[in-house]
């Protein structure tokens, strides 16, 4: 049900200011009339059905008219966004922004960092989140309401855990589809026409990871399945691992994890 609060969203005309403002929407956790989006430019796309919601170029606007203020500026862009937010839940998207910078910089202390991905876009994204001492119940209850509207979420019980999934969840839609570049290549390289590689790879891509959703069935239940065969797919697989893709994941997830953790020292900011 539609709540009578007024949700700011800065940056609101962003890939995932757009896709969680719409989301709402659509499943009805807000009202047009509840939601306010912000940019520099004055180009907000994608909100044509709903004339209601208002728009401005005018962050301190936004702050003075919203309940809730959702951050959702790239990393480098809030240096320039200055708002007074004493009184408001404030909830960031943005990678390696700590909840030190945030309170700093928004005068908050009921804040909450969040990490949707792009998939927020068809409601399907996966959503941790942490808050800190100051975010009531009531707060944290729409809160998931909020993730809940896109797909699915969690709160998380540290900073750390947020900071790690960052690089997991903030940056996964990234990963299934290095995997099917990667595949594609290959199935080009071998002369596969483009159209049938293509479409084979997104097949298996998506289709594969909506057998993996179902039930909630264990990546390993799969992968033994497969392996017990004793056929191609264990062939497949067994190569991949020799080939080291368990350390390439690795690799790649501290990767992110540690550019999340440097991105905090880097955009740390005093108190304006
Ligand atoms: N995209 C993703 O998959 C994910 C993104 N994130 C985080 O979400 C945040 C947003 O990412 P994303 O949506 O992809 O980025 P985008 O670049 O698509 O959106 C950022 C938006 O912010 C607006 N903007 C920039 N500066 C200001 C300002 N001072 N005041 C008001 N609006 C401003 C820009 O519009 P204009 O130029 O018109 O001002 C732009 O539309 C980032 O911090 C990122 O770390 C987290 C998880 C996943
Ligand atoms: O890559 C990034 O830094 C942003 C945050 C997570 C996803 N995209």
């Amino acid at each position: 049900m539609a709540q009578a609060m007024t949700f700011g969203i800065i940056g609101g005309g962003g890939w995932l200011g757009r896709a969680i403002g719409g989301a709402m929407l659509e499943k009805g956790v807000l009202a047009p009339a509840g939601l306010i989006l912000s940019s520099r430019s004055g180009r907000i796309e994608g909100f044509a059905a709903w004339p209601g919601v208002r728009m401005t170029r005018d962050n301190r606007e936004l702050a003075a008219s919203a309940d809730i203020i959702v951050l959702s500026v790239r990393p480098e862009q809030f240096a320039d966004v200055h708002i007074d937010a004493a009184d408001k839940l404030v909830i960031s998207f943005m990678a390696g922004v700590s909840v030190d910078t945030l309170s700093a910089r928004t005068g908050s202390r009921r804040v909450i960092r969040a990490m949707p991905n792009a998939a927020a876009e068809i409601g399907q994204c996966y959503t941790p989140w942490f808050a800190t001492e100051a975010v009531s119940a009531a707060d944290k209850a729409f809160t998931q309401a909020m993730f809940e509207a896109c797909g699915g979420a969690d709160e998380v019980a540290s900073e750390a855990d947020l900071d790690y999934l960052t690089g997991l969840v903030g940056s996964g839609a990234a990963y299934p589809a290095l995997l099917a570049e990667a595949m594609l290549g290959h199935a080009l390289a071998r002369g596969i026409p483009r159209q049938v590689a293509e479409n084979a790879v997104r097949g298996v891509v998506v289709g594969a990871s909506q057998l993996l959703g179902r039930d909630g069935m264990p990546p390993a239940a799969m992968v033994q399945a497969m392996l017990d065969y004793r056929g191609t797919t264990a062939a497949g697989l067994q190569a991949m691992l020799d080939a080291g893709f368990g350390r390439a994941v690795e690799a790649g997830l501290d990767a992110a994890e540690t550019a999340a953790r440097r991105m905090q020292a880097e955009y740390s900011a005093p108190a304006e």
